[in-house]
């Protein structure tokens, strides 16, 4: 349908109140924008993660992950452009005036420092501390998803409303699991730096070590669920918004006899991306000294096992250019990060960075000023 036509719709549901989720995949060449529109208010969950839609899982509490059913919700796309000179103009603007709260920063540079000294004692190898922050807003959720689509053509986009969980939005660059018939890809995502015009920047052995961390992990705990070798890039450097990171992409075949969905969900999840190493130890970590719920940042989201119509001929010499359809059942699910929950006339911002032997308090905290950029910018007209 028409962008016109889907923004109306997705008003409509708004009005409703009911549950749903608009979101678009990452480099969509097409653009397509996608909406879930659940017809009831009732509040599905999964936690065998066999059913097809839409989970939205949080950081903690395996239990919890709510979903929306394909089959109990009205499915619209549409193609959505960002209008080039209006992207320009925003381009332009000025971030909100930086938030520079010294009772916040003291707090998160304490914890940052707790983390390290546990670190030094031998708790754990990594840890992932964050925090929130309050912003205030003017803007309506749907004009801040249409800034966020407008903006971040490469990353996970997503708006999501459930009465069970509030307004949830964002624009994420981590993928946790792709999954198309036994093909399986994830990434290894950390370290983190402003970009300053090029991408073409030096890395230092913090970082790296940071990102290897990630890396020797995934591997690890998909080892015993792949057929063959685990196929994984050289890490490269990626842009994600005004940010830098560190990526290596990993890809194999699953071994269905020794996996599933859930299994591969459980192993990832959370990765020492945003939680820590050894995960145990560093997740008891944030949960006693974060002093605060991190309710779904951190979490999970996406398509789980739906349905995608694949069309292709079936000879090229075939006159007639008959196209053939089959269905294989997808999943991409992401890392729920660069988020926001949105509450009455303020935004909930979720931003953390992780921790090594080799950090340093006062570059963590400023690390998460950069970060809240990626939400920030998109809270203004
Ligand atoms: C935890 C966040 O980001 C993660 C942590 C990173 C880091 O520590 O450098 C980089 C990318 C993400 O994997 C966040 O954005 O809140």
């Amino acid at each position: 349908m028409n962008s016109e036509d889907f923004f109306t719709k997705l008003e409509r549901q708004i009005q409703s109140g009911n549950p749903f989720v608009a979101y678009r995949n990452p480099n969509d060449k097409n653009g397509l924008t996608k909406a879930l529109l659940q017809d009831t208010e009732k509040a599905y969950k999964t936690s065998g993660f066999n059913e097809s839609g839409f989970v939205f899982a949080p950081f903690e509490n395996d239990n919890n992950a709510f979903f929306i059913p394909s089959e109990n919700a009205e499915s619209i796309t549409t193609e959505y452009f960002a209008d080039k000179d209006e992207e320009v103009k925003k381009e332009d603007q000025e971030f909100p005036p930086v938030y520079t709260n010294a009772e916040a920063k003291i707090q998160h540079e304490k914890l940052v420092q707790q983390g390290i000294e546990a670190i030094q004692t031998g708790e754990f190898k990594k840890v992932v501390v964050s925090r929130k922050e309050d912003v205030q807003t003017q803007l309506e959720a749907l004009d801040i998803f249409k800034n966020l689509l407008k903006k971040y053509e490469t990353a996970f986009v997503y708006y999501w409303f459930h009465p069970k969980t509030g307004i949830w939005l964002g624009a994420t660059p981590e993928t946790l699991l792709k999954v198309e018939r036994d093909k399986f890809k994830t990434m290894s995502l950390a370290g983190t730096q402003s970009f300053q015009g090029t991408s073409n920047v030096n890395w230092g052995e913090k970082e790296i070590e940071e990102q290897q961390i990630v890396t020797d992990s995934i591997l690890e705990n998909l080892q015993d669920k792949v057929s063959g070798t685990i196929h994984r890039s050289e890490p490269y450097t990626t842009k994600a918004g005004n940010l830098l990171h560190l990526q290596t992409d990993i890809q194999g075949i699953l071994d269905s006899e020794k996996s599933n969905l859930k299994s591969l969900i459980l192993a990832l999840h959370p990765t020492p991306a945003v939680c820590g190493l050894p995960k145990k130890n560093a997740k008891e970590f944030i949960l006693k000294n974060e002093g605060y719920n991190r309710e779904f940042y951190s979490g999970f989201l996406g398509e789980m096992n739906m349905k995608k119509e694949i069309k292709r001929n079936s000879n090229r010499r075939n006159q007639e250019n008959q196209a053939y359809a089959s269905i294989l059942k997808q999943t991409f699910l992401f890392v729920n990060l660069r988020c926001m929950k949105l509450e009455a006339g303020k935004a909930r911002l979720f931003i953390g960075g992780g921790i090594t032997k080799d950090s340093n308090p006062a570059d963590e905290w400023q690390e998460t000023v950069n970060k809240s950029h990626t939400i920030k910018s998109v809270l203004v007209k």
